[in-house]
């Protein structure tokens, strides 16, 4: 029985140990991860029985949603374009607004967002940004270990009492007075957990990082983080209004589960699909008593123009590098987002500047903090209300820009309405960005995906590559992109020699890469690493005959691994 304070709840008596696992789980619940003492304080039967109520109650509404992707799908390979639904009009149009932002995070200028790891999540709470987003998601190679361990490291972090000791460094890390307030990203709808099985099948994902996660921290987080409200959640990769729907039930049966007010629970969704570009209002309004904003998640958003336009090849993409936010169907998609979120009183959230700190070049440096400085000026003057920074090094610049700008106000969701956004069309958001393809393009791609590919295999979710931040949206990015580019034989216009993207080009194209990877990282650590495993799976991504809707999906059959190692794969 696990006691909540004024909350007591208890799991049906039925529950029986597995001896299999060692975990105590309750009736229909099969732990296939490997056994730990620490794990087993998150696998309590309590939690597990918490996760299974959701996934049974859920299950059907999440395999509906699913198959309504692939539906989307389809249409959009007839040639059909994602637009405004005529249906949900009148909730764009309807005079409404989402709850009060809670006054815990009512300034959010500047968040700071990384994987679950102990060391990370402390140097991120204590970086000085206002909101830490830990990452189960783009940032983190979903394994066992790091699940489960992300887990036991943000129990620590919401109780206050997480440590790390670097015996290497000899330094102990410890939370600072003032921290960050921690949002926690669970993973997509489309992910399964393949080591936690519910009724014989795996687990979705998301219902395992939120359920574990909230079972254990919402006492704490509500008394210590969130005054009265919370705990805070960012929501990744939806396409449709009908996804928030079933997030909107997941957060009410967690809240009566729990015995804390309708409207505790608050989460910010990312606009990184683009289908969802046109169900902004419509998410918002599902989510109206949980909501506290929309994000412009940029990196899937590139991702995303490009699945969603796989057959369609008047839409090509130039080089990855020249798809910036400048560009026009970008540029409409952060002012829609800002228009919508103030109009219905919540935070528009910017993005993320890819750039890093470039320790070994003052110059290069400055250069790269002068990007991230442009991008975030350019997000405070549009109305964004604050931007994400991926390393601590950044979060002094960051914050510099929207002080300048905001002042002392906590945001500007009354004052910047952007009623001019109100005009953007549908072939505003769906403008074909504009640029060259060249064969630096191509390489780059290949070297940076078989990279992060490599890395993610190994339990690394992300990685700086040539002085940026690579997670797994930016490696979509690189994927789709290739795949694109082959299927269509591309010419490679930029170059100015007429060269084509054929299959013989990619192929000599992975070898040479391969080549300068195994410079670049040296004989060694190339044969210990997974690189050549990651050559293969990429190459074979990108000239699949039918394009994976994610690069992770095939990827994590591959660090599955089941205790006892009876059958390795699901
Ligand atoms: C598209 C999207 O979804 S964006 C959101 C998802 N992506 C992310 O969250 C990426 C977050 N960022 C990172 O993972 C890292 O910054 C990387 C991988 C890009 C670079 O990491 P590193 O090469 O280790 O950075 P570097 O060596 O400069 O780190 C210096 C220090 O800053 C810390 N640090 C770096 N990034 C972060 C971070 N995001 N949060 C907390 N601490 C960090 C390191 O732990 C290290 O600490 P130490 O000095 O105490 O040892
Ligand atoms: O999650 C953020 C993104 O840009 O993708
Ligand atoms: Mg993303």
């Amino acid at each position: 029985m696990m006691d909540f304070g004024s909350f007591t709840y208890q799991a049906p008596a039925t529950s029986k140990a597995n001896a299999e696992s060692g975990y105590d789980v309750p009736k229909g619940v099969d732990i296939r991860g490997r056994y730990d003492a620490q794990f087993a304080t998150i696998l309590t039967r309590d939690a597990l029985q918490f996760v299974a109520d959701l996934q049974r109650e859920f299950r059907g509404h999440v395999k509906y949603a699913m198959e309504c992707r692939r539906d989307a799908k389809q249409r959009y390979n007839a040639g059909v374009l994602p637009g405004f639904d005529p249906p949900t009009r009148y909730v764009r149009e309807g005079e409404w607004t989402c709850a009060p932002v809670p006054p815990a995070v009512a300034d959010r200028r500047v968040e700071i967002t990384g994987p679950v790891e102990r060391k990370m999540i402390i140097n991120a709470l204590n970086s000085g940004a206002k909101v830490f987003m830990a990452d189960f998601e783009d940032a983190l190679s979903p394994s066992w270990e790091n699940l489960m361990r992300g887990q036991v490291n943000l129990k620590d972090a919401v109780d206050g009492t997480i440590t790390f000791d670097d015996k290497a460094r000899n330094r102990v890390y410890k939370l600072n007075d003032q921290i960050a307030k921690l949002f926690v990203r669970p993973r997509g709808w489309h992910l399964p957990e393949s080591h936690i099985l519910i009724d014989g099948e795996p687990a979705t994902g998301c219902l395992v990082d939120f359920g574990l996660y909230f079972f254990h921290n919402f006492a704490s987080f509500r008394k210590l983080q969130g005054q009265g409200f919370g705990p805070f959640f960012y929501l990744p990769k939806m396409e449709h209004s009908r996804e928030a729907k079933i997030w909107n039930s997941v957060f009410e049966r967690a809240e009566k589960m729990a015995g804390i007010e309708r409207g505790s629970i608050r989460a910010t969704v990312l606009i990184e699909t683009l289908p969802a570009v046109f169900q902004m209002d419509e998410i918002l309004y599902e989510l109206r008593d949980h909501s506290v904003g929309l994000n412009c998640g940029r990196w899937d958003y590139i991702f995303s123009y490009v699945k969603t336009f796989q057959a369609h090849p008047d839409r090509l993409l130039p080089d990855r590098v020249l798809v910036g936010m400048t560009q026009h169907f970008m540029r409409c998609y952060s002012d829609l987002l800002i228009r919508t979120c103030h109009r219905r009183g919540v935070h528009a959230m910017g993005g993320m500047a890819a750039q890093i700190p470039i320790r070994d070049d003052p110059a290069a440096n400055e250069a790269a903090l002068e990007l991230v400085r442009k991008d975030k000026l350019r997000e405070v003057r549009a109305g964004h209300d604050g931007t994400w920074a991926a390393h601590p090094g950044l979060i002094p610049a960051c914050m510099e820009v929207f002080t300048n700008h905001m002042g002392n106000v906590p945001h500007q969701i009354q004052s910047v309405k952007r009623e001019d956004a109100a005009n953007i069309t549908e072939e505003d958001l769906l403008q074909r960005p504009r640029g060259v393809r060249t064969m630096e393009g191509l390489r780059l791609n290949t070297r940076v995906g078989i990279q992060y590919l490599a890395a993610w295999l190994t339990g690394t979710g992300s990685v700086p590559l040539y002085n940026l931040m690579e997670d797994a949206a930016t490696a979509e990015i690189s994927r789709v992109q290739n795949w694109q580019w082959l299927k269509y034989g591309v010419e490679l216009d930029g170059d100015r020699v007429g060269v084509r993207v054929s299959l013989d080009l990619f192929g000599r194209v992975v070898e040479e890469e391969m080549a300068r990877i195994e410079r670049e990282v040296g004989k060694d650590k190339f044969k210990k690493g997974m690189y050549k495993e990651a050559g293969k799976m990429f190459t074979r991504q990108c000239t699949a005959p039918v394009l994976d809707d994610f690069l992770t999906l095939d990827a994590y059959n591959h660090i599955v691994v089941h205790h006892p190692r009876a059958s390795p794969k699901l």
